[in-house]
């Protein structure tokens, strides 16, 4: 047991961290090590088996990462950009493997992470489930093959407490149909229409985002043509899929050369 990767989770208390303390637990493949939460939280001190409502695993809740990051080989972090872009600091200087599942990140996020994956392995996606990251592959290959007689919209929806839109998910499709047309996402993006928005603009890719209950994650494609349609589809019904992905890239970046990886690399699509 001791020779399994000690793994530290982020943001323990939130949907997602919740959900990888208790995948970590359970795997047989890692040693929970840490779990972080932020000064003044309510769990601080606390083991988090007890946080969890169970018995007691021997971790206690702290808000000192350097602290915890020292005795592991990856951090789990699903929660937001500013503490994502600390953590990935952090995380080069300790040499661990930072697995980024958080959403909503801005350019400067993405380049400052993208520094820190000079010295330590990063693997950072949006969706961090194997079927979702099949339907990037599938998505990409549909739009190679269909040219912009056939309109691409990509509509996902979210539980009300998502804070970020287009979801992460989104964007990856949305970019996968970008590269398969061969053209840039940024130029042709359509998100968020409301009013008088005048016709479709031919080539556009759009974005449409539901929030509402306890949805945990649905998105579709929708590749529609004058006459017939195309539509590709994943639901998310249970969190342990993101939280398995996360912890099979944290075993797979052991001994991997540091740089910026995504979920296509760990599961080799
Ligand atoms: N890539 C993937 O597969 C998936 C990605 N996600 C993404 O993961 C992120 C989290 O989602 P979710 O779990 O639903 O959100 P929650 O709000 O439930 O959890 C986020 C957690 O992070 C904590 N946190 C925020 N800042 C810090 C900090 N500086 N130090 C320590 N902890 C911090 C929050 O604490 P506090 O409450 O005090 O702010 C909270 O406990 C989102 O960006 C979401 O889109 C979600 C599912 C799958
Ligand atoms: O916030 C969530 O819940 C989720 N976020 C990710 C995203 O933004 O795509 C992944 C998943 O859909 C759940």
């Amino acid at each position: 047991m001791d020779n399994l990767p000690g793994i530290v989770v982020a943001g323990a208390s939130g949907r997602m961290g919740q959900m990888l303390v208790r995948t970590v637990l359970s795997s047989g493949k890692a040693r929970l090590v840490g779990c972080l939460e932020r000064p003044g939280h309510g769990w601080i001190g606390r083991d988090i088996g007890e946080c969890l409502g169970g018995a007691a695993v021997g971790v206690l809740v702290t808000d000192d990462p350097l602290a915890a990051l020292a005795k592991a080989q990856a951090l789990l972090d699903f929660t937001a950009p500013a503490a994502t872009v600390a953590f990935s600091g952090l995380c080069a200087q300790a040499r661990a493997v930072h697995v980024i599942g958080t959403t909503g990140l801005e350019a400067g996020d993405i380049a400052a992470i993208n520094r820190a994956a000079h010295h330590a392995v990063i693997v950072r996606a949006g969706n961090m489930s194997l079927g979702v990251n099949l339907l990037v592959r599938l998505t990409q290959k549909v739009a190679q093959a269909l040219d912009a007689d056939w309109d691409i919209e990509v509509v996902e929806a979210h539980h009300r407490r998502k804070v970020d839109a287009p979801s992460g998910t989104a964007l990856m499709l949305g970019q996968a149909a970008a590269d398969g047309r061969g053209v840039d996402l940024d130029a042709v993006r359509d998100a968020g229409r409301d009013g008088i928005t005048g016709a479709r603009r031919r080539g556009d890719i759009g974005f449409a985002s539901i929030r509402g209950g306890d949805i945990v994650g649905e998105h579709e494609v929708i590749f529609a043509a004058d006459g017939e349609r195309i539509a590709l589809r994943h639901v998310a019904t249970d969190r342990a899929i993101f939280a398995r992905g996360a912890l099979k890239a944290a075993l797979w970046g052991q001994g991997q050369k540091p740089g910026a990886y995504d979920m296509m690399d760990v599961l080799g699509l």
